[in-house]
């Protein structure tokens, strides 16, 4: 099984960071290399640029990819299916032009020119809308187009909205929202370790923003203790060896909560009893 990973770019390090975070170390794998082996002997690692995994994937170069969800309508293959949203690399397209320009509804983008990055995209936005203007490729700087006389408007990349502020151009219409996801070709999706790889980058996701409370009850606190712990689920309740039982005898309580109930919660389980209080993160929780 392999897996295409953007090789440079902004989607990079996160990628890695979180195939690792998976369990997904990868070996061999040094700066420039093309491939990279990974701790399963099953799975490899292919290094692609972001806007070419979609194709690699559909063509068989890999079976699955990491890579936005723009590129993959780029690229319009039709024999790839996505398996999750992972939820970084999230921005927009949009259709943008001069801030104190005329054009400022997508009709007034009739007998115009657009230069973009993503003219399937693009045209597939403009078939949808009746208006059809000249659509130019280029391949970066797409923001300086329309100040250099190639193009009137643009479809690109936002995020902050920081370089379409420099560049004086003002959003005209969104055309996509993307983020980045893991997608497979069609005919390995059978492979049980496309679930096994969907199932690892799964449970990273879901530990995120996840805390693991472990603290001391006295049983006798223990019905108190568990009405404070917004848990996921109840938490889990334990005998202490050595401990006798008894109303002085103390359990042990674990539980999952979110990170932003944690310092809530600490000081409502104190009253309510509890001591020796631990708070740990949670790398990978499978559900
Ligand atoms: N400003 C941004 N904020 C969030 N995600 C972004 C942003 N810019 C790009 N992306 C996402 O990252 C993907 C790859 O963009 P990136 O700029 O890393 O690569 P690239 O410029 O295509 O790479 P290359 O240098 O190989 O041409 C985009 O397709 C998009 O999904
Ligand atoms: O809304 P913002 O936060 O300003 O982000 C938008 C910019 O980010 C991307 O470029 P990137 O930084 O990847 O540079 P690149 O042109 O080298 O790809 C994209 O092409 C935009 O230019
Ligand atoms: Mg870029």
């Amino acid at each position: 099984m392999r897996i295409a990973v953007p090789n440079k770019g902004r989607l990079h390090e996160p990628t890695i960071d979180l195939l690792e975070r998976a369990g997904l170390h990868l070996e061999n794998g040094a700066d420039r290399k093309l491939y990279a082996d990974t701790v399963d002997p099953d799975v490899s690692v292919l290094f692609a640029r972001a806007a070419d995994i979609p194709e690699y994937v559909a063509d068989g170069a890999a079976d699955l990819g990491i890579t936005g969800y723009d590129q993959v309508c780029e690229a319009r293959v039709d024999n790839v299916e996505e398996l999750l949203d992972l939820e970084f690399g999230r921005c927009r397209l949009v259709l943008a032009a001069p801030e104190d320009g005329a054009l400022e509804t997508v009709a007034d983008m009739a007998g115009k020119t657009v230069a973009t990055e993503f003219p399937n995209i693009t045209a597939d936005f403009f078939a949808d809308t009746g208006v059809d203007p000249d659509i130019v490729e280029v391949t970066g700087a797409t923001e300086l187009t329309p100040h250099v006389e190639m193009a009137d408007a643009i479809v690109d990349i936002t995020s902050t909205g920081t370089t379409l502020k420099m560049n004086r151009l003002a959003v005209v219409d969104d055309v996509l929202s993307s983020s980045v996801r893991l997608f497979g070709r069609d005919d390995v999706l059978e492979n049980p370790k496309v679930e096994e790889v969907r199932t690892a980058l799964a449970s990273v996701k879901q530990a995120e923003g996840k805390r693991y409370l472990m603290m001391n009850v006295p049983t006798a606190k223990l019905d108190d203790v568990r009405n404070v712990i917004p848990g996921l689920g109840g938490p889990t309740v334990m005998n202490i060896a050595g401990e006798d039982d008894g109303d002085d005898a103390a359990v042990a309580v674990h539980a999952v909560v979110n990170e932003r109930d944690v310092f809530e919660t600490i000081t409502e389980v104190k009253n309510a009893g509890a001591s020796d209080i631990l708070v740990t993160e949670i790398e990978r929780l499978v559900e």
